[in-house]
């Protein structure tokens, strides 16, 4: 394997008196889908803002293809191509696709705004994506299905020159075939060039989409494992007590 796109090593982070990340490793692969996986309060979404600059870490290294960052905001995280999608989306329903896509970044022409190259530069990024469930980029947001907004949501974090896109649980709220379009989404993300991260509670999903599964167990990272080399059982035990077999933590904090 080569450098990877981000490597985390010994991340620590406390909110006061509580500990929520314990010596964290983490690497993440260019061309690859690398899903996060936990129980609740596991400490995934700690991490995944801490890799975004929301949160500051306390002490460890954060490294961008081989080279230490120093990530306090989030625009230090975009800046090195890393783009987050929450849960929530962050769109708004009362403006078309392609101001939601260029929403406080947007292209000006002069003092006006550059509408024509907004609309090309989103229709070629869907195309790029090969989303075709989307029939106009001048659609109102409010009138897009679950799956058509996750997928704005995830081309709005694609049309950054975003090397590394992180996406919290994007099938949580999807029926069977809309979850099916945006697993396929994510997989093309990825064949694409882009290291994908991937949080997720469904199995389904892990073993459908992932080349590698990291997975957390009450703030330490008890394995990041080949999804071609371990079970959907033995993924189960990790996330529940933080070893399985050979796989895991060995001291304190596994409950095996
Ligand atoms: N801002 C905060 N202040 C204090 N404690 C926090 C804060 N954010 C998270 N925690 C604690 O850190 C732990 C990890 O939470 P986190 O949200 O990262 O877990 P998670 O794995 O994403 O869980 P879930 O799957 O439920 O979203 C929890 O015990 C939570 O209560």
């Amino acid at each position: 394997m080569g450098t990877p796109l981000l490597e985390l090593r010994g991340i620590n982070k406390s909110f006061g008196p509580v500990q929520v990340l314990r010596d964290v490793a983490f690497q993440v692969h260019p061309g690859e889908v690398t899903a996060l996986v936990g129980d609740n309060g596991a400490g995934k979404s700690t991490l995944v803002k801490c890799i975004g600059g929301i949160y500051p870490i306390d002490s460890g290294e954060y490294l961008m293809e081989g080279k230490q960052v120093h990530v306090h905001n989030p625009r230090d995280a975009a800046s090195h191509g890393v783009e987050i999608v929450y849960q929530d989306l962050a769109l708004c329903d009362n403006l078309d696709i392609v101001q939601n896509m260029f929403l406080g970044r947007e292209k000006k022409s002069g003092m006006v705004l550059d509408e024509p190259t907004m609309e090309q530069l989103a229709q070629q990024t869907l195309a790029g994506l090969s989303v075709r469930t989307v029939k106009s980029v001048r659609q109102q947001v409010s009138s897009l299905s679950g799956g058509q907004r996750q997928t704005v949501a995830i081309a709005k974090a694609v049309l950054w020159n975003s090397k590394l896109v992180i996406l919290d649980e994007p099938t949580a709220a999807l029926g069977v075939a809309q979850t099916q379009q945006v697993l396929e989404l994510v997989r093309r993300l990825a064949d694409n060039g882009l290291a994908v991260v991937l949080i997720s509670h469904n199995m389904n999903d892990v073993f459908a989409v992932s080349d590698r599964i990291a997975a957390l167990y009450l703030g330490r990272m008890a394995a990041q494992v080949k999804t071609s080399d371990v079970t959907h059982s033995q993924v189960v035990e990790l996330i529940t007590s933080g070893r399985s077999g050979q796989l895991g933590l060995v001291e304190e904090g596994a409950a095996a």
